[in-house]
């Protein structure tokens, strides 16, 4: 499963645009030598770095469809990165696990934010393949793509203008998709049919929900 939602204000936009625009970027190899389908730059400033993860980070940690989906217990910083003409990142898999300053997390759910406006580049789409379907993303300012991350993605190239991103991966506390995606569907039936139910059963139903996340969650 996937989600596109909408994480960023206009003014958060901004802010992150700004940063982007006032701090060097580096060949994103440096943190994958050996990755040569990576062809992009990524944001090399450590202060810029904290600043607009720090805004992109709580952002999503506010949005209420981000928790409902993804079931977040660690999300790493989110980077801004940046393809100009010509640049691209080939079809990959994202590494198992993330080693953070302080924490290593695993990678359940990839994650890019968008920051231009598709108008002002061609290119740059980003391809998931789940199962048999080749799934095409390239959204507007402030909303994000959630999406699993054992699935084969890559971004193709950009033939004008300028494509930047922010990307972060998260580890769920529910780490089987299935049971997750589960979770999911019951938890929002929940919500939307709940207070109609019979107050009885709809406490029934609550206590199969909490103790699904209670013997599922790997993590408290
Ligand atoms: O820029 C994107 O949309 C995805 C980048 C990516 O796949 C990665 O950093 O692993
Ligand atoms: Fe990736």
């Amino acid at each position: 499963m996937y989600r596109v939602l909408q994480i960023l204000t206009d003014a958060e936009i901004a802010e992150c645009k700004r940063i982007a625009a006032a701090t060097p970027f580096i060949d994103g190899r440096i943190t994958n030598p050996h990755n040569t389908a990576k062809q992009n730059e990524q944001l090399h400033e450590p202060s810029a770095y904290k600043q607009s993860s720090d805004i992109i980070r709580a952002a999503m940690l506010r949005t209420p469809e981000f928790a409902e989906f993804a079931f977040p217990v660690f999300l790493a910083p989110p980077l801004i990165t940046r393809y100009k003409p010509g640049m691209k990142y080939g079809a990959h898999a994202d590494a198992a696990f993330i080693q953070l300053p302080g924490a290593t997390i695993r990678s359940d759910l990839s994650c890019t934010i968008f920051l231009n406006d598709p108008k002002d580049y061609d290119g740059g789409e980003l391809h998931v393949r789940l199962g048999d379907a080749r799934l095409t993303f390239k959204l507007q300012p402030g909303e994000a793509i959630v999406y699993p991350s054992d699935s084969f993605h890559q971004v193709m190239p950009v033939t004008r203008g300028e494509r930047l991103v922010a990307i972060t991966f998260i580890q769920s506390r529910i780490q089987d998709p299935f049971r997750r995606n589960m979770l999911y569907e019951l938890n929002e039936v929940a919500a939307l049919e709940g207070l109609k139910m019979d107050p009885e059963n709809y406490g029934r139903l609550q206590l199969v929900q909490q103790n699904l996340l209670r013997y599922w969650s790997d993590r408290p």
